[in-house]
């Protein structure tokens, strides 16, 4: 029952992870107004909240779009895990709440963002969110360790679920990574993340229910007089003046873009959109590549080539293996066996307690280039004597090569480094999908140049850069290795796909082009990113749009190069840290 204003000191495009953040912390002081826009609706459905019901979710609640027919597996496509519904990715998300390593960040800074290294995010993680140790029994059973210093005060919750599934195969897995030497951390969260180590989720430890931005950022101060929020609207582009100020969105009704409204920004208009959105809303609004608005039609109000490219995601490889002497119950009984998962929801709604407190995973072993292969130093070799331009884009200028340049000396020192990770495995009851962390394939995200409001041209680019190809062999290779050790042996483990058969260097290329490896692990980013602009930057270290005012980015687009974890945590440190660059410089 809100009455809508025509005019507020802040617009936020988007009512996700970033957005909702935002629009806290511009609110709490009681002294702007803002309106949030958000495309999709609130979801009051319990099964949001419900761990185990994590990545099942309601179609309504995200995008129905699909990647261009991919160049590096055969042309395959598959749909782009993008939120539409209050609270964003945070919303339908795995619920794995993890940071990078001091590292990652420290190479943001490095391109040309102070303050954007780890030492300047950390305050930022911390303030983002709190931890709650779990029971003193469950240490002892589980054998869970964290470092509570690693924590603040903040909303998002973060704890362990107090259920695991029985049959000692957790230990197994931990086990197998002693065997292969594979460091144990006590915490990953402290930017020391690589080896083996725990991950809490973003889950509240009293109700058991997942702890997102809509709850943490939302629900407690929806009754805030200054902070609006407008569902089923999408803003289809900003309105600037003569002097290319940002003063206003255009926000169109989802569905049948039948209601149109304007709604005018006193201070800023901050997109917080995501990766794909806030691309094509800048594209729309004439702040793109020339070449791109001119096929569209749009006037070209600031000729910003980095607008939709560096676009970046953690690929997947879609291993799966079958455990002869496996435990029972384990994650898959809850999906083959109804009386145990009815059991288990009731235990959940009574007691919160069993499987369903459960959602994917929380432990994950961050491996290096150097443990997952004896021959990485021709693998960096490669890195440092190709010819990067001929692998990129098409459409990346002068500037956006000399950007990637930047970026590869830094993945070049990161991947030489044996504490830096390019895989990640989650682990629980058996594997879970491994992902490549540090990618040197590009992608793009435009708008549809004949249909500009129609749907994205979405192109992971995967695996366009051989030494992806190189990288991901050599991950193959790793996993049979880890699967071969004793403490895996013991599981009985059958590989069901690729397959034993699937041998030669030749055949694992094959496979993961026809059907191992896809393009996201539902962490699009990067297309906006905080660069310089002769290194085809899109905004500055203060979130600003290059060449207007009135304008800034708050989320996971602005990421320059993708840091080795899930995003969430990394998009709500980002988020806090916009917040306080904002009100700064609007006091
Ligand atoms: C299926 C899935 C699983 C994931 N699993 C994990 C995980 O386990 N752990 C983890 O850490 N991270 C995970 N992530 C990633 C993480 O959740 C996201 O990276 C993060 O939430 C992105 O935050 P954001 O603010 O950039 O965008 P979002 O949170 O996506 O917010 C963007 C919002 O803008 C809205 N919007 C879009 N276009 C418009 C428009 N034109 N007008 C108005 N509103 C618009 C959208 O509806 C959305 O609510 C997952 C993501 C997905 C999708």
């Amino acid at each position: 029952h809100v009455c809508f204003n025509n005019t507020y000191d802040y617009i936020i495009v988007g009512g996700g992870t970033s957005g909702l953040t935002v629009a806290d912390r511009l609110t709490e002081d009681g002294k702007n107004s803002v309106l949030v826009i958000e495309f999709g609706y609130l979801n009051n459905d319990i099964s949001v909240l419900i761990p185990e019901r994590t990545l099942i979710g309601d179609a309504r609640d995200a995008f129905n779009w699909t990647c261009v027919p991919q160049a590096g597996i055969n042309n395959r496509t598959m749909p782009v895990p993008a939120a539409a519904v209050v609270g964003g990715g945070t919303a339908i998300n795995g619920m794995l709440f993890d940071r990078g390593s001091k590292e990652d960040y420290d190479m943001w800074e490095a391109l040309g963002n102070p303050g954007w290294g780890w030492a300047g995010l950390f305050p930022y993680f911390k303030k983002s969110a709190k931890f709650t140790p779990p029971l003193e029994q469950l240490v002892a059973e589980y054998g869970y360790t964290w470092d509570a210093s690693a924590y603040g005060n903040g909303s998002i919750q973060a704890s362990f679920p107090p259920y695991r599934f029985p049959g000692g195969v957790a230990e197994s897995f931990w086990q197998a990574w002693k065997e292969l030497g594979v460091p144990i951390q006590k915490e990953g969260a402290n930017g020391i993340a690589y080896g083996a180590f725990w991950v809490p989720n973003s889950l509240d430890p009293v109700n058991e229910t997942r702890s997102y931005a809509r709850t943490a950022h939302y629900d407690p101060y929806k009754d805030r007089a200054n902070y609006h929020l407008l569902t089923g609207y999408m803003v289809s582009k900003v309105i600037f003046d003569d002097q290319l100020n940002a003063n206003s969105v255009i926000a169109r009704s989802r569905g049948n873009n039948s209601t149109i409204f304007s709604f005018k920004a006193k201070r800023e208009v901050i997109l917080a959109a995501g990766s794909v959105s806030t691309t094509t809303i800048l594209q729309r609004s004439g702040i793109g590549p020339k070449e791109l608005l001119d096929q569209a039609k749009i006037k070209t109000r600031v000729n910003l080539p980095g607008v939709g490219h560096n676009f970046q995601d953690h690929a997947r490889i879609a291993f799966t293996w079958n455990f002869t002497n496996g435990p029972y119950p384990n994650q898959t009984t809850l999906l083959t066996n109804a009386t145990f998962n009815s059991e288990a929801y009731k235990e959940w709604l009574k007691f919160k307690t069993g499987p369903y407190t459960f959602s994917r995973s929380n432990s994950v072993a961050m491996l290096p280039l150097q443990t997952v292969t004896d021959d990485y130093e021709p693998i960096i070799e490669s890195i440092k004597s190709q010819d990067a331009a001929s692998y990129l884009p098409r459409t990346y200028d002068q500037t956006l090569i000399n950007g990637f340049l930047a970026q590869r000396q830094l993945i070049i020192k990161y991947l030489s480094s044996e504490k830096c990770p390019i895989a990640e495995y989650p682990f629980t009851t058996t594997l879970g999908s491994i992902t490549l962390q540090k990618p040197l394939s590009r992608g793009t995200v435009t708008i549809n140049p004949v249909d500009s409001l129609g749907d994205p041209i979405i192109d992971w680019g995967v695996l366009t850069n051989p030494i992806d190809l190189e990288a991901a062999i050599s991950i193959v290779k790793f996993t049979r290795k880890y699967m071969n050790s004793s403490a895996i042996q013991q599981l009985g483990p059958i590989e069901l796909s690729p397959g034993p058969a699937v041998s030669t260097d030749d055949e694992i290329v094959n496979a993961l082009k026809s059907s191992l490896m896809w393009p996201t692990n539902a962490h699009p980013s990067c297309t906006c990113a905080m660069m310089p602009l002769d290194k085809g930057g899109v905004v500055d270290p203060q979130l600003r749009v290059y060449g207007t005012t009135g304008l800034s980015i708050v989320d996971a687009s602005i990421i320059p190069i993708i840091p080795a974890t899930h995003l969430s945590a990394t998009v709500y440190a980002i988020a806090e840290k916009a917040a306080d660059i904002i009100k700064a410089r609007n006091k």
